[in-house]
């Protein structure tokens, strides 16, 4: 059932990358000037196969599901809430809807399972696998099915005619599931990756940092003694969520696609994480939006060796942050395919004391 995962990821198209390189090298600035933008253009024609990409092709979708660990008060909000911003998402309201309009691009909401369900699917696209996950401080958050249901739902978004994939998220309690994964697949210390999230008092934070210590505790015999792709799908069914399975099932697939993919804050990396465990060459269609102010995030994106376009102090998910960088990569392709070259513009360009 979970076969596809190992499928062959995408390639990129060097001569393209290299090209758009060698034009970034005589459009009317100085070499390197204009710093990561020409990074960004370059890199979306390695992906795209031309030497003067576009972007007006964009898919958010937002996968939304409720976790069992949220009885264990790890979040400053009530799980109620999820169903509730998944009504919110269909109407419109939400901060992604606001983005998602601003930036053109078309936004999809699905329920992975939300305990509290919106009164109405209109505008949602109702995937259920079940009122949330297990708590994962008393059994494995999810079965062996469920992992693969919330995986494939996650494949089943992407739709290979897209030029860029954002995926977000919406679960209440799911940046205590997402440090539960990256503890769980880095080894690092619950205190160096649990955060506030929605905003958790200090008592809270404490009573976070032992949850997802007990929740390790409990499930690394079931990852002890594995790696690659078997322990991340080990990690991800103990402690994850279907939302993160869901992101993750998309990340996988969009790469296998050649559809590049746009990371928003702590869940979704998280989930990047989880998708390059398991298929490490998905890495190369990936790229950050944004450094959220989720405690941990700074040190995943350090693991994962990325970059991240902004750090605004954001801390909200929905892929928001991702959102936002949008508007930097769209300005990068403009820059690329509208200042004319030195010879165009019969500027002399430099080199004499280079
Ligand atoms: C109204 C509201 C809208 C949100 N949109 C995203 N999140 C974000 O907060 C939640 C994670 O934080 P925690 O682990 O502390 O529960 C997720 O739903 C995430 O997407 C929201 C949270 C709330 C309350
Ligand atoms: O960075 C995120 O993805 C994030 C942070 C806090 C709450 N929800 C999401």
């Amino acid at each position: 059932m979970t076969d596809w995962l190992q499928q062959p990821i995408a390639a990129i198209d060097d001569e393209a990358r290299v090209a758009a390189r060698a034009r970034q090298g005589v459009l009317t600035k100085p070499p390197g000037s204009l710093g990561r933008l020409e990074q960004l253009a370059e890199a979306f024609a390695g992906w795209q196969g031309r030497v003067v990409p576009a972007l007006s092709d964009i898919d958010i979708v937002v996968f939304a599901a409720d976790h069992g660990v949220a009885a264990r008060g790890v979040s400053a909000f009530d799980p109620a809430v999820t169903g509730q911003m998944i009504a919110n998402f269909a109407a419109g309201g939400a901060a992604i809807c606001v983005l998602a309009q601003r930036r053109d691009a078309r936004l999809s909401i699905v329920d992975l399972g939300a305990v509290a369900p919106p009164a109405n699917y209109a505008g949602v696209i109702d995937a259920r696998i079940a009122a949330g996950t297990a708590d994962f401080t008393e059994s494995p958050a999810m079965q062996v099915g469920e992992l693969e249901q919330a995986l494939q739902a996650g494949r089943e978004r992407v739709s290979s005619s897209a030029q860029l994939f954002i995926g977000g998220e919406m679960g209440i309690g799911n940046t205590t599931a997402a440090a539960a994964i990256l503890a769980g697949l880095t080894g690092a210390a619950p205190a160096e990756v649990v955060g506030r999230g929605t905003g958790i008092d200090s008592g809270g934070l404490a009573r976070k940092q032992a949850v997802v210590a007990a929740g390790l505790d409990r499930h690394r015999p079931s990852w002890d003694g594995l790696d690659g792709p078997a322990k991340a799908l080990a990690v991800l069914r103990c402690v994850g969520g279907f939302e993160i399975a869901g992101l993750t099932g998309a990340f996988v697939a969009a790469a296998q696609a050649g559809v590049p993919v746009l990371m928003d804050g702590f869940i979704a990396s998280v989930a990047a994480l989880c998708a390059r465990e398991i298929a490490p060459d998905c890495g190369r269609w990936q790229l950050f939006g944004h450094c959220s102010a989720e405690a941990g995030h700074r040190y995943l994106l350090e693991t994962l060796d990325a970059k991240p376009l902004l750090d605004l102090g954001m801390r909200l998910g929905e892929g928001s942050g991702a959102a936002l960088a949008l508007g930097v990569i769209g300005d990068a392709l403009a820059l690329h395919a509208g200042m004319a070259t030195f010879a165009e513009a019969g500027v002399t360009s430099g080199g004499a004391n280079a």
